[in-house]
């Protein structure tokens, strides 16, 4: 793709519209100072901008481009007199467009030793939209056609062959005379109509033809558009009347066309499947190809810095913007023989084979080797899937070690529970007991040896509780503490005992399974799943489950044993409660009884006193034996209070035994609380573990359900491409096989008809024929000599005929001279008929006669030698190419 390539040229001013202008140019801008609008474009040149410089710029590489078969259009644009035909044709101080590109053409030609040319010309216009042969003026109004061979073509122009620079411009100067060219207020010399200069290329390539002895090479053709526009223009300032206004009109309306097709290529229209309207004139028309199609473009936009044509400037200029917005496809242009075909086909059967023996046993050596590499990507792949099996069997173990563990402390703890309340009811009922057998009141020996066995029994009674309570379930209870204790421990600091297997306590790490489970999301090992991986992963999945669903199981077993323990607790504590109370009471009811005990005691002293008194105030001897009797009763007394002192020492002693095994007691049902409060908290822990690592189990066994979901269609999808390209492969193949079966075929034609050949020319290797082969030799030899001898007198009479088409036009020139002269003689001599009288009107009327002879000798010589031209037409017609 490339696109049009715009020049533009600034045509000299007069010096006062120089002063005028508006226009100013820098670098490759225009523009109009203090105005919005900017013109850029490949290059700009201004009045002192040389026509040798122009044709560098672009035309010269699109004249070598042409040789080379690519089509070339290049075209002069721009209002009237604004130097279009003076680019394109230039002057012979100042050679044109045209003309530099004949002279490059040929030099290019001769240069190219490789190809051999065929050059033809052809020269056309376009005037009041008919389409006239400047190289054969008679004819006009030719008519456009297509199709596929040709394409756009002009069909009747006449397309001479030249063979030389100075030929082809030659015919042009032919073809210029019979240019339309008027005569307008602005243009002494104004195109009148657009022309198309030609140049068709055809080339074949020279090597070729030598090794192989037959012309079977493709051909290129290709074809140069020099084209001279004629300048669009304003009646008002040409003055245009009759004539030149309907050109002037046809010469807007067609380069309006112009215009609007290239608005709309500069849009992209035609990319958008909207309509380009280059049948709307034959200018467009024809240029269609160098109009967003196969050819190199360039436009030489003429322009005028005047300010009186400032806004005929400015639309050229924006023509010249959109032009450059639109974009070519160049291509070369060959056509094949049918010969050069078969030939080509043949080099790219041969190709194929050559390819088709590489494909097999490059695309089987780079089967075996994907697969192997499939094959120890699985192997890797596998490998990794049993270590990580390894390491999730040892967390599993681990687990269940840890399950275990826990479920045997659970036991201890629930047996302890157990035994505890045991202990407790045991307690209960004795205080029961002893709480009936109280009896305060009276002070007797029956309630005092009751009170002191009952004392005895409460502290025979209480005293078994304290050596069970310290000795049984005391130290396994510590233990469980201490090893809760280090479960919680061991929580708190997983990344320390990661590594420890052999840690019971170590609950598997989440973090460690999402590492596991991400590293299982790498996209590399997906590639590699095979079949076998596959099974193996269902496997581990149902394995998942299965662990899964016995991790449920132990939770929640774990959830009843904690419900269990914390049922056990509040019944401990409603007994720990009442235990307290009773010990409060009986400690209450001691006290009471110990100063009920004191009371009496004191009275009992008192009485003693009293009784002593009594004993000192009588004195008598009968009262002797009563005093004695009494003082013995009161030792007795005495002996009995110190006893029942003693007994109440005891008593006390007892209740602060008491008192101290209760605080014990208290201290261990304290201890007992705060290890079931801790132990409850241990088992919360775990039941949060348990439910952490449920949900990483089951985030785990969702993902790898997903993977396998994912790897299942990857390899239901490489399955498939596996198949297709077996299948490409297969139809490949076939169809190679098929090619070349149908060569092989050809092959054996071609053979058996060079065979029947070889035999034909067997055949006719009899005296007779060969006497006729003979004949035919010379015949052949000598209708070459003819052909050379046609030749050389083809270009005798071409030579002639350009002779002759000089001395015609000297002759035309003559005539056109002599009649001149016969008009002004016959006016001469009409004035001095009417001047002289009738005796010398004889003498005078005998030089026109004279001159009559010479002019009708020069028109016979001018009839001679067109009809000599018409002959040689007529010969080089119907001469063999
Ligand atoms: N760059 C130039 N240098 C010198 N003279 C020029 C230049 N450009 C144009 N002229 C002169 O201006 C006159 C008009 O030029 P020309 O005929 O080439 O214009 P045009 O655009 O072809 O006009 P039209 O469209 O009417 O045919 C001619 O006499 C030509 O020599």
């Amino acid at each position: 793709m490339d696109r049009i390539h715009v020049t533009v040229r600034a045509r000299p001013l007069s010096p006062e519209d120089a002063k005028t202008s508006l226009w100013r140019i820098s670098g490759n801008s225009i523009f109009i100072p203090n105005h919005s609008s900017i013109f850029e474009f490949d290059q700009v040149f201004d009045e002192n901008g040389k026509t040798s410089q122009i044709y560098e710029t672009r035309t010269k590489d699109i004249v070598a481009a042409a040789v080379s078969g690519f089509n070339g259009t290049v075209f002069a644009y721009g209002q009237t007199n604004s130097g279009k035909t003076h680019t394109m044709r230039g002057s012979k101080a100042e050679p044109g467009v045209i003309p530099r590109a004949v002279q490059d053409l040929f030099e290019i030609l001769q240069q190219d030793v490789d190809r051999e040319f065929l050059l033809r010309m052809s020269y056309m216009e376009i005037y009041n939209e008919e389409i006239n042969d400047l190289l054969a003026p008679e004819h006009r109004k030719l008519q456009i056609h297509e199709n596929i061979e040709r394409g756009i073509y002009v069909a009747g122009l006449r397309e001479e062959i030249v063979t030389s620079s100075e030929q082809v411009l030659n015919l042009m100067e032919f073809g210029e005379s019979h240019r339309h060219i008027g005569e307008t207020n602005m243009n002494l010399y104004s195109s009148r109509s657009h022309t198309i200069f030609r140049m068709i290329i055809e080339s074949r390539d020279r090597n070729e033809d030598e090794s192989t002895g037959s012309s079977c090479d493709a051909v290129r053709v290709s074809v140069l558009n020099l084209v001279d526009l004629a300048g669009s223009e304003r009646a008002a300032k040409t003055g245009a009347e009759g004539v030149r206004l309907k050109e002037g009109s046809h010469i807007n309306k067609s380069l309006m066309t112009l215009g609007t097709v290239i608005k709309k290529l500069s849009e992209c229209v035609e990319s958008q499947g909207g309509h380009v309207p280059y049948r709307d004139s034959k200018l467009t028309r024809i240029l269609q190809p160098a109009l967003g199609g196969n050819a190199n473009t360039a436009i030489i936009c003429n322009i005028t810095l005047a300010q009186i044509h400032t806004d005929e400037t400015k639309s050229s200029l924006q023509f010249a913007s959109r032009a450059l917005r639109v974009t070519n496809c160049a291509q070369i242009n060959e056509i094949m023989t049918d010969a050069a075909l078969l030939k080509r086909q043949k080099k790219e059967i041969e190709e194929l084979r050559a390819k088709l023996t590489g494909f097999r046993s490059e695309h089987l050596e780079e089967e075996i080797l994907s697969l192997r590499n499939t094959l120890l990507q699985s192997e890797l792949e596998r490998e990794r899937i049993a270590l990580e099996l390894e390491e999730k069997k040892k967390t599993q173990g681990e687990w269940e070690k840890r399950l275990h563990d826990q479920a045997k402390r659970i036991e201890n703890l629930s047996s302890m529970v157990l035994f505890s309340n045991r202990d407790e009811s045991v307690k209960y009922t004795k205080k029961e007991k002893r709480r009936g057998t109280w009896c305060p009141g009276n002070l007797s020996q029956v309630h005092l040896k009751d009170v002191h066995s009952s004392i005895h029994t409460d502290v025979s009674t209480s005293e078994p509780i304290q050596p069970k309570l310290e000795m049984g379930p005391l130290v396994p209870f510590n233990e469980l503490i201490d090893k809760d204790f280090n479960v919680d421990d061991s929580c708190k600091n997983e990344e320390d005992t990661k590594g420890d297997a052999n840690n019971d306590h170590n609950l598997p790490n989440p973090r460690a399974l999402l590492l596991v489970t991400n590293r299982k999301r790498d996209s590399s090992w997906k590639k590699r799943l095979s079949m076998e991986d596959n099974e193996y992963l269902q496997q581990q999945s149902e394995y998942d489950s299965l662990r899964e669903s016995e991790a449920i199981l132990v939770i929640k077993r774990l959830q009843e044993q904690i419900n269990v323990l914390e049922m056990e607790k509040l019944s401990s504590q409603q007994n720990l409660d009442t235990v307290y109370d009773l010990a409060t009471e009986q400690n209450v009811s001691a006290r009471e009884k110990i100063e009920e005990l004191n009371n009496e005691l004191i009275k009992a002293q008192e009485a003693a006193q009293v009784a002593n008194e009594q004993l000192i105030s009588s004195q008598t001897d009968e009262n002797v034996d009563f005093i004695a009797s009494v003082s013995m009763g009161i030792e007795d007394v005495m002996s009995e209070v110190q006893n029942s002192k003693e007994a109440v020492q005891s008593v006390i002693l007892m209740i602060d035994d008491a008192t101290k095994s209760f605080s014990t007691l208290c201290h261990i049902l304290l201890g007992f609380k705060t290890s079931i409060f801790q132990d409850s908290a241990g088992q919360k822990l775990i039941f949060n573990n348990c439910q952490k690592l449920n949900s990483c189990l089951t985030q785990t066994i969702s993902e790898l359900e997903n993977q396998k979901i994912l790897l299942d269609s990857q390899l239901s999808n490489i399955q498939k491409l596996l198949e297709e390209s077996k299948l490409d492969a297969q139809s490949s193949h076939n169809s190679l096989l098929e090619r070349l079966e149908q060569q092989e075929l050809e092959n054996q034609e071609l053979i058996s008809y060079i065979q029947t050949l070889e035999k034909e020319v067997a055949c006719l290797t009899s005296s007779s024929v060969a006497k006729e082969k003979e004949t035919l030799r010379k015949d052949l030899e000598k209708a070459k000599t003819r052909m050379k001898e046609t030749e050389s007198k083809l270009k005798i009479a071409m030579q002639e005929k350009t002779k002759l088409e000089g001395e015609k036009a000297s002759a035309e020139r003559e005539i056109k001279r002599l009649h001149g002269q016969n008009s002004r003689l016959e006016r001469d001599i009409s004035k001095r008929d009417s001047l002289a009288g009738k005796s010398s009107k004889m003498f005078d009327t005998q030089r026109p006669k004279d001159l009559a002879v010479s002019l009708s000798t020069k028109s016979w010589k001018f009839l001679h030698l067109n009809r000599k031209q018409e002959s040689l037409r007529w010969k080089k017609k119907y001469q063999p190419r």
